[in-house]
This record gives structure tokens, C-alpha cells and sequence, in this order.
């Protein structure tokens, strides 16, 4: 199974990406898993809903290379990124709390997982970036207009245009991440949320909803569908092609 999805104490629904052998990069089984989380958080007794990956190699690695290299042209791309952006949509607008348990590197579409969610948490020491600039692509699940949305532009253009990976310290102090952690990632997360799922959860719901709002009047939907176009234009160049061949060259040596 490439995911598992369990309720933990206190309050919380926790979706694991089962693929640590791929760096728990996203196919179209996580896909469907996420669809599944999101559906289970609507059950009333959910306060919260925390992604993360299994073991502490990665958190995410984004998109699976192996799988998505078969996607050509833009017509080819355009469905799975757009698949994926209406569950990053979801995920940003789900109406409660939601939190990105970064155990590990968070690449690429993993970053934008990890945007998409309210809080961020990471294991001191890893390392995270959107990195598709360096690929010749750009997010298209919707993470550059999420980012873009809730940080300062010039630092979200700064992240995006670089495309590189930075370390979790500085993505703390930029105020990316939320909380630095060490040893148990679970733990962890259970202490972080701790006071906050003390409170009820209409109070909870009802701060969430300030929030959505917010995007909605700042027409983010939209802007997210003009992202994924424009990445499913770019996804079609033989520079995004080749990127993607080295890479499956260089991993499967
Ligand atoms: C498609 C959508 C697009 C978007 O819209 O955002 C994207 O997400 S593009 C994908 C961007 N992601 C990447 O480019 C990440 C590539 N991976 C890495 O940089 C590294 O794997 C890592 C995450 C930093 C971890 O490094 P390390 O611990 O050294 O592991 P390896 O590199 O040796 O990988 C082990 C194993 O996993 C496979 N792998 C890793 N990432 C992916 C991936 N994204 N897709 C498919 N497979 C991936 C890698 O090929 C290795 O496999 P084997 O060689 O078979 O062991």
C-alpha cells in the first residue's frame, strides 16, 4: 500500500506516504490516498489532519519521476497536474488544521505538499525546495500561488526563482517552518498540537474559515488553474525532458 491513514491521539487523522524506497515521491496511488484522508478529516470527531512520510529519508520527493517521464506533451501533463492541484486545493481550503510533519527532505512537489498545509514542522538538519525551476518546469500542483499567497513575494520568488534546496534553520527563521524538532517526529507533533486541539472545534473551524475566505476573495483558485497551465506549456520542452531522462539514468545506474 502506498499510503496509510490512521487516528491518532489527540484528535488528529495522520496520512503516511508508504513509498520511503522512492523517497515517498507522489504516484497516482498517494494521489488517491490524499483524496481519501481528505474525505476521512470531514468525519466529526477530526480536529486536525497531519501529512508526512514514512521512515526519515524523506518527507516527500514530489512527483514520481519514474511514473510522470511518461507524460510528453502538454496534453499528457495537464490532467495529472491538475489532478493534483484540485487535491493541494482541498488540502489548503480542508476546515481544519493541517500540518506538514516534514521528517526529512521535502523536493519539488513535496514542498508544495508541504505549502499547501497550515503548519509546518521539520526535523532539524533537512533540507527542502522547489526545486522545478532547475528542471525547466515551474510548480504546477498549485504551490507557487499558495506560496506566493501566504509569504512575502519577494521571499517566495526568491525560494521559487532560485529553485534550490535550503536548509530547515533558515527556512525557520524565514518563518516557512513553523517549529524545529529532534527524535521523535510523532512525538513531536502531538506536543505541537496539543494546545491547539484543546480547543473546540467550531473554534477551530471557525479561525480556518477567516482564512479561507481570504484566499477565495484573492481569487486563488484561479490563479492556481493559470499555474498549471503554464507548468503543462513548460512540461512539453526537451529541456524538462531531459532533466527528467538524467534523472532516471543517474537513479537506476
Ligand atoms: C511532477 C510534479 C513536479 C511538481 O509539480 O512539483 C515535481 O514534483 S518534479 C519532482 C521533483 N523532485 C525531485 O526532483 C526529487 C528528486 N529526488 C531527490 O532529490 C532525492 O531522491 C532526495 C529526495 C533528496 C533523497 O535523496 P537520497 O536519500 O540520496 O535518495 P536517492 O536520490 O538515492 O533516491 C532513492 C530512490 O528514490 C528514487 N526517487 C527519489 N525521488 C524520486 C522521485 N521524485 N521520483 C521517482 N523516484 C524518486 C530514486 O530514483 C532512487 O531510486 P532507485 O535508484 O531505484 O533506488
Amino acid at each position: 500500500m502506498a499510503f496509510s491513514i490512521e487516528r491518532r491521539d489527540p484528535g488528529y487523522l495522520l496520512f503516511t506516504i508508504e513509498r520511503s524506497e522512492k523517497r515517498n515521491a507522489i504516484n497516482y496511488d498517494v494521489m488517491e490516498g490524499l483524496s481519501q484522508a481528505l474525505e476521512k478529516a470531514s468525519e466529526p470527531e477530526i480536529k486536525a489532519l497531519v501529512i508526512t512520510g514514512s521512515g526519515e529519508s524523506a518527507f516527500c520527493s514530489g512527483g514520481d519521476l519514474s511514473v510522470f517521464h511518461l507524460l510528453h506533451t502538454k496534453e499528457d501533463a495537464y490532467p495529472m497536474l491538475s489532478k493534483m492541484s484540485n487535491i493541494l486545493y482541498s488540502l489548503l481550503t480542508l476546515p481544519i488544521p493541517t500540518i506538514a510533519l516534514m521528517n526529512g527532505p521535502a523536493v519539488g512537489g513535496g514542498c508544495e505538499l508541504a505549502v499547501a498545509c497550515d503548519f509546518r514542522l521539520a526535523r532539524k538538519g533537512v533540507k527542502a525546495g522547489f526545486v522545478q525551476g532547475k528542471q525547466a518546469i515551474t510548480t504546477g500542483w498549485g504551490g507557487g500561488s499558495i506560496l506566493v499567497e501566504k509569504f512575502p513575494s519577494p521571499f517566495a520568488m526568491k525560494l521559487l526563482m532560485e529553485a534550490d534546496l535550503e536548509t530547515a534553520e533558515y527556512l525557520f527563521k524565514t518563518g516557512f517552518i513553523n517549529h524545529l524538532f529532534d527524535g521523535d517526529s510523532l512525538q513531536q507533533c502531538g506536543d505541537y498540537l496539543e494546545k491547539m486541539l484543546s480547543n473546540d472545534l467550531e473554534v477551530l473551524k471557525s479561525y480556518k474559515r477567516i482564512w479561507i475566505n481570504k484566499w477565495k476573495q484573492a481569487g486563488l483558485r484561479e490563479r492556481i488553474e493559470e499555474e498549471v497551465k503554464n507548468c503543462a506549456i513548460l512540461w512539453e520542452s526537451d529541456a524538462h525532458h531531459q532533466y527528467v531522462k538524467n534523472f532516471i539514468k543517474k537513479n537506476t545506474r
